[in-house]
């Protein structure tokens, strides 16, 4: 195999799956044009929220229910939900009764496997020698793998259903072996399939002893995807979108001003995901970028176009590229006695780490270290008290705050910061904090949340859209 693609498709995409038929999946495409390529799909939009919890609010889903529960049966109801959403989601995409009959009766096949599973684990682990907390890792595993497992099934039926030869390949490890690698699933499970002649329609989510919701959680279908690519040389890995990776969200500053980029690196697509915007999941993108296969994003609608190329090469001039932000919690710590004295910020760090939290960028002085964190009040309030016990005399808070960001391959004589802070006043708003590394990659400007947005629409006003492309600073 070389002379195929690995393409992937994500929720908010999924939900539009018809639609995808006639541009992406098919569109104009006849013959031998349909194949040379693999898709991995992600289950449909809010799929994974309702079986795990919610990516944003963290409100429980199945998932959260089960761990929370001790008797109670809150976790059904919300299986039940789960059920009634994925049939939701396949009758609005599919057109004949029979294939949504059959997607049906999958849902509830599933569903009902899995309800059986969890309480039979239940039941075992009222004994006291197992233990429920033991085997959380695995019904988040087990949970996960439903959404993909729906989509990727609906999706073949759908193509089948058109005359394309669409085979399901099922990595979820339903009721199969256990004890394979991420490699030996993927590589076990695409023997025998050619995909120059038959389209292979992959679940974004695959069961495998390394515990891949484990080591890489949310947007984990993108690892799937970045090694289905590497492991069999993929001519180019794509990932489809709703919209263009664009200058901005498009639905905050609207469809009609952003821009596509068009060519971008990993470094922004790093900087990207610090900021919550998830261009490519982190660990995915190394993935790639060391089997050296390329990376392209695109408008799944718009198959015609060749979206964006995201490779290792710098930039030709120096340009913002994109504005984004996210809201954060700054986490303070004050004292007095830390003047001169090392290791305040190591033992902080050792505290954020023990409770998970992820940091998108910190500040210091002499007496006080800030971390912007990407975290709930709750675990923030978990972390305080631990530092409180370690420093009894410093003053430590946490405030909820939001981080509005400019970022491009190179921002070398563009001023960023100083025009950003400009482009804020004359909107009449204020910054808390503004930084800019001497890399010149990013400029962060710290703001009170309710004022995110009007920022980043002022932001994008000034470094895209008033910008016309010829007054760029040439390399
Ligand atoms: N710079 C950006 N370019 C494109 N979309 C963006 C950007 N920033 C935020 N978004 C938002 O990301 C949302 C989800 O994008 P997409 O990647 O298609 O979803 P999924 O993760 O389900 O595949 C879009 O609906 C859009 O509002
Ligand atoms: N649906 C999963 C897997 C995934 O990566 O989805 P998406 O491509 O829609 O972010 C999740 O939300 O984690």
């Amino acid at each position: 195999m070389a002379e195929h693609t690995v393409e992937k498709i994500g929720g908010t995409s999924m939900s539009r799956l018809n639609e995808l038929r006639d541009t992406l999946l098919i569109g104009d495409r006849e013959g031998a044009d349909l194949y040379g390529r693999i898709f991995v799909v992600s289950a449909f939009g809010g799929i994974t929220n309702l079986l795990l919890e919610h990516k944003k609010s963290g409100e429980p889903g199945v998932y959260g229910q089960f761990a929370e529960s001790d008797n109670s049966h809150g976790w059904h109801d919300a299986l039940n939900r789960v059920g009634d959403a994925m049939i939701e989601a396949h009758s609005a995409v599919l057109d004949h009764p029979a294939d949504i009959q059959q997607a049906t009766d999958f849902v509830r096949t599933r569903i009902d496997g899995a309800r059986n599973c969890l309480i039979d684990l239940a039941r075992v682990c009222s004994y006291g020698h197992f233990r429920l907390s033991e085997h959380m890792l695995q019904t988040r595993e087990l949970l996960s793998g439903l959404g993909e497992a729906h989509s990727a099934f609906v999706t073949v039926q759908m193509l089948q259903r058109a005359g394309v030869d669409a085979r399901f390949v099922d990595l979820s490890g339903w009721r199969g072996d256990g004890d394979v690698t991420l490699e030996e699933r993927i590589l076990g499970a695409l023997e025998g399939i050619d995909p120059m002649t038959e389209l292979p329609i992959v679940t974004g989510y695959a069961q495998c002893k390394e515990g891949l919701m484990s080591e890489f959680d949310r947007g984990y279908s993108e690892v799937t995807f970045s090694h289905l690519a590497a492991l069999t040389h993929a001519r180019e890995a794509i990932i489809h979108k709703e919209f263009h990776l664009s200058s901005a969200d498009p639905n905050l500053v609207g469809q009609d001003a952003v821009r596509k980029l068009g060519r971008t690196n990993y470094d922004v697509a790093d900087q990207l995901s610090n900021m919550g915007m998830e261009a490519i999941h982190p660990k995915a993108a190394k993935t790639l970028r060391q089997a050296d296969v390329p990376l392209r994003v695109t408008n799944a609608f718009e198959p015609k176009d060749p979206g964006t190329l995201i490779d290792d090469q710098p930039a030709e001039a120096s340009a913002v590229e994109i504005v984004t932000g996210l809201d954060i919690i700054a986490l303070e710590l004050f004292e007095q006695d830390m003047v001169g004295v090392k290791g305040y910020d190591a033992t902080i760090l050792d505290v954020l780490t023990r409770h998970d939290v992820r940091i998108v960028s910190k500040v210091s002085n002499a007496n006080t270290i800030t971390h912007y964190v990407d975290a709930s009040l709750k675990s923030m309030r978990r972390v305080e008290k631990d530092l409180s016990k370690l420093y009894p005399s410093a003053r430590i808070s946490s405030r909820t705050l939001a981080m509005a960001s400019v970022i491009g391959r190179d921002l070398n004589g563009l001023s960023c910061l100083q025009r950003g802070l400009v482009a804020i006043a004359e909107e009449g708003l204020e910054a808390i904090g503004a930084s800019q590394g001497p890399r010149n990659v990013d400029v962060q400007f710290v703001l009170e949340r309710e004022i995110l947005k009007p920022v980043i629409k002022a932001l994008h006003r000034t470094f895209i859209e008033d910008e016309a492309p010829a007054i760029r600073k040439a390399a």
